[in-house]
Order: structure tokens, then C-alpha cells, then sequence
């Protein structure tokens, strides 16, 4: 909950009741609005809604307020359909219907231009947002963490907004059927083998994580149980009961994770029955995925995605081309047939070792994968000679090093396609290159629907 601007002191005060016109929704997918010029955060708040908050949190910015009442309601709000919506955070747009959630990621994106940079936005091409046709059941992977009641149930879900409560997840919406059914299986076999589960204030117990990951192509699932310790008490009862139980369940996996921190996995990994991965494909390209490999969370929406950044890469057959932040390398590979040359990096050695792999196995002989930062790889390749006709950029939230963004102005290839998850540091970033780049257009694409998240391509051409 960012605001630029000059820092000005906040009159309003906690607990403080005041009516808010709400403008547009912020990066977090709460509504946004200004009461005596200062801006107020309201989780749950649609634009056009007229509506009472209460401030809950004032800082030096902005403030932050939660609806008393909602005075006038937007004609797009609908009841959001999943059960414990409110409670679980997991979305943040389930109150607003899908279509006008598209109209807002688009929105998002333009607000963002025009708060970081000097462009003509009534010139630019920002197209509609690329929606799903069916925006539910999309996820091909959850992580729930699982818990002890007092009278020995099992729970299985993820922690509440802002709070550490465990909120029991039987029925995620957004998640795949095959991981729901998973999830629920395994948590049934651990309450009933009476497995020790992990209880994280008095740092005692074994399994803390069920993470299930389906693949959409094959309907293979691969379960991954984190665990304390390597030693499970009825450990092979377990995995009979899991291999019976549910059947599509091809791979079993654990992890060892005994340390007190958030991350989930931990170093270690042990197959226990069944493959090592699953099978998954994406168009043409077919991926194994293993515990530890990252891959795309919405494959449907996925292909779209990379079929933007095809048609903005416009290739010819004689393209050299780099794929930055190339990750397991699909975005490369994707491009591979219709190029020269791919050469990609990432910073994680495993990705891309992963990404030689991918590349090899599909006989694709002309991408090859480094791992390192982007910015020590562009700059050296340049300096070998090395110059891509197209460099396509997929970074993380924070954006572009400077001195990658600085590399791309040298080499100045004739296209430059940014895939961004987040419109704030694209637009920054776009910002920095609009000396050099013109933006042709930029194409949202919905990613994750009835979250706050907002993905977009970028094409830039040389001015
Ligand atoms: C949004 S993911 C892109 C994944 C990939 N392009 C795909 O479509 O699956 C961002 C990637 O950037 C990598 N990364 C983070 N900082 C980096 C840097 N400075 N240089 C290169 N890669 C980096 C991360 O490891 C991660 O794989």
C-alpha cells in the first residue's frame, strides 16, 4: 500500500468514522479514496462505491480504514461465492464480478503509467484484459499447512489474513479438483493413522505442509508431505494408505524441513513411492516436474501468455534473442523454433539445469541456459559480441537491475517484450527507457482471477 508524493502529515485519527468516495482499487485489491486529500486504504471496497469507514491504521501517508456501512454499492459487486472468502484472503476480488475485475487489472496497469512515468497515455495501446473463460478451479498447485484441534482432528488449510489462525481449506475454489481431493486425502490418512502433527508454538510434531501439485495434461498428482524430521511414525502404513486411498497419486515425496521459519521447504528431499515427477505440457512442449522445480501455477493461462509474447517478439527465423529470468527456460523454448538463437539465465542453479534438460529433451538445439543475474550476463555477452535482435525480460515484483535496463539501451535491440507481474515496476521501468523505447502496446492477461494480481505484456520497439 504504496503512495509517491510529498510526505504530508495525516489529520485523520484511529477509530475515526468518516464517509469515502472510493476512486479505484489499489495494487492489494482494496478500495482506494481521499478524505481531507489524504489517501485511505478499504480492504473489500469496490470504485464507485460510496460507503463509512472506520480508520484502523493511520501512517505517515496513508490510512488505513475498514466499511462501517456501505451507503452506495457498486452495480458490479456480487456475493462472493466461496464460503470462507472473507476469512481465508487467499482472493481479495471474489466480491466483484469477473468481468469488471478484468476492466480494473486493465485500470491498474494505467494507473500505474501514469504515476511513474511521462507518457501520453490517451496514445497508448492498453488492450482488454485477457480473462479465462471459466475463471475457477485454475491452480494446479497448494501449499496447505496443517494443524491439531484439541480433540485430535486433523486440519489442513492456510493462515487468515493478518492473523496466524489456521483456517481448514476442504474445497478451495480457485484450486484444481485433482489438489483439493489430494489435500483432503492426505489430511484424512494423517487424522486417522494419528501421524504427529506439528504444532508451531510449542515447536513439536512432524508433518507441517501437505503440498499437491496436478498435472492438467496427464492427471498424474504429486503429493509432497514437509516434515520435521525424516523419521515418520508409521511411516509405511502411510504411504500404503496414501498409494490405496488415492489413486492418482503417482508421486510421493518428502521433505525435510525442521527449521523455524516461514519458507516451506527445507533442504532436503526423499522419494517415497511412486515417480520422482509428474508429467505436464504446455502446447507442444511436455515438462517432468519434480518437488523442488518452479513452474507456472495456471497452465490455460499460461499458453495465452506465451503466445503474447510470441506475437510481440514477431519473429522472423533470424532472430538471436535473450530470455531473461528465463526460470525452468518455457518462455525460450516457446520462442525456440521461430529464432536463431535463445540464450537465457536465472539466478537458480536447479531452474536451469532444468532448463538444459527441457531444451535437450525436446531436441531444440539452438537455446541454451546460464545461471547468474541477468545483469552480469547481458553486459558480458554484449562485450563478446553477442548482440539479441530481441531481448524478453520475465523479472520477478521488484523489476529490471538498472544495469540490465542500462545493457538493453546499449545493445537497443530492435524489440524488447516485458513480461511484468507488477504494473508499478514496469511502468518505472518503461519510464526509464522511454528515451530509447516507444511502448507499442500492452497486453494485460488475467493469471490469477479473483486475486489482486495483475500480469501484463509489454512490447517496446527502438524510437
Ligand atoms: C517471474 S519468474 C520468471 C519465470 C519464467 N520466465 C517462466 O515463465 O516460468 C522470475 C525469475 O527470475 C529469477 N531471478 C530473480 N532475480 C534474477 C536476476 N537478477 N537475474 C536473473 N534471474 C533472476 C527468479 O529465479 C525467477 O525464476
Amino acid at each position: 500500500m504504496k503512495e509517491t508524493g510529498k510526505k504530508r502529515s495525516i489529520k485523520i485519527e484511529e477509530g475515526q468514522t468518516f464517509p469515502l468516495s472510493i476512486k479505484r482499487l489499489g495494487i492489494n485489491g482494496e478500495g482506494v479514496g481521499y478524505f481531507k486529500r489524504q489517501v485511505v486504504f478499504v480492504p473489500g471496497a469496490l470504485p464507485g462505491e460510496e460507503v463509512l469507514v472506520e480508520a484502523t491504521k493511520i501512517q505517515p501517508k496513508f490510512a488505513e480504514g475498514k466499511v462501517k456501512k456501505i451507503r452506495k454499492q457498486s452495480p458490479f459487486r456480487v456475493k462472493p461465492p466461496c464460503p470462507i472468502y472473507e476469512e481465508c484472503g487467499g482472493c481479495q476480488l471474489q466480491h466483484l464480478a469477473y468481468e469488471q475485475q478484468l476492466k480494473e487489472k486493465r485500470d491498474i496497469v494505467i494507473q500505474s503509467l501514469e504515476r511513474h512515468t511521462k507518457l501520453q497515455l490517451h496514445k497508448l495501446d492498453i488492450r482488454k484484459t485477457i480473462g479465462m473463460d471459466e475463471p475457477w478451479n485454475y491452480r494446479n498447485k497448494s501449499q496447505f499447512q496443517v494443524g491439531q484441534q484439541k480433540n485430535g482432528q486433523v486440519i489442513a488449510g492456510l493462515y487468515g489474513l493478518d492473523s496466524h489462525r489456521l483456517i481448514p481449506i476442504q474445497n478451495c475454489m480457485v484450486q484444481h479438483d485433482l489438489t483439493n481431493k489430494v489435500s483432503e486425502g492426505v489430511r484424512q490418512i494423517l487424522e486417522d493413522l494419528q501421524i504427529p502433527i506439528y504444532d508451531e508454538r510449542k515447536r513439536k510434531g512432524i508433518v507441517r505442509t501437505i503440498v499437491t501439485r496436478a498435472g492438467f495434461s496427464s492427471g498424474e498428482v504429486q503429493v509432497v508431505l514437509i516434515t520435521t524430521q525424516k523419521e515418520v511414525p508409521r511411516k509405511k502404513l502411510l504411504m500404503a494408505e496414501i498409494q490405496e486411498r488415492l489413486p492418482e497419486v503417482t508421486s510421493l515425496v518428502q521433505n525435510i524441513n525442521g527449521n523455524k521459519t516461514s519458507l516451506i521447504f527445507g533442504e532436503k528431499t526423499i522419494h517415497l513411492r511412486g515417480e520422482e515427477v509428474i508429467q505436464e505440457t504446455l502446447g507442444d512442449l511436455s515438462f517432468e516436474l519434480s518437488a523442488r522445480a518452479f513452474f507456472q501455477l495456471n497452465p490455460i493461462q499460461t499458453v495465452k501468455l506465451y503466445d503474447e509474447v510470441k506475437e510481440a517478439a514477431g519473429l522472423t527465423g533470424k532472430e538471436k534473442i535473450a530470455d531473461a529470468y528465463c526460470g525452468v527456460g518455457t518462455i525460450g523454448m516457446w520462442l525456440a523454433s521461430g529464432a536463431s538463437e535463445v540464450r537465457g539465465m536465472d539466478t537458480i542453479e536447479s531452474a536451469i539445469i532444468d532448463a538444459n534438460e527441457n531444451a535437450r529433451k525436446h531436441g531444440i538445439l539452438n537455446a541454451t541456459y546460464v545461471t547468474g543475474t541477468a545483469e552480469h550476463w547481458l553486459p558480458k555477452w554484449v562485450n563478446e559480441g553477442w548482440r539479441p535482435d530481441v531481448i524478453v525480460v520475465d523479472p520477478p515484483r521488484t523489476g529490471c537491475d538498472k544495469k540490465l535496463l542500462d545493457a538493453i539501451i546499449q545493445v537497443k535491440p530492435k524489440k524488447f517484450v516485458y513480461v511484468s507481474c507488477n504494473p508499478s515496476t514496469l511502468a518505472k521501468d518503461i519510464d526509464y527507457l522511454s528515451k530509447d523505447y516507444q511502448v507499442e502496446y500492452i497486453q494485460p492477461v488475467d493469471m490469477f482471477p479473483h486475486t489482486a494480481h495483475v500480469e501484463a505484456v509489454a512490447k517496446l520497439v527502438k524510437k
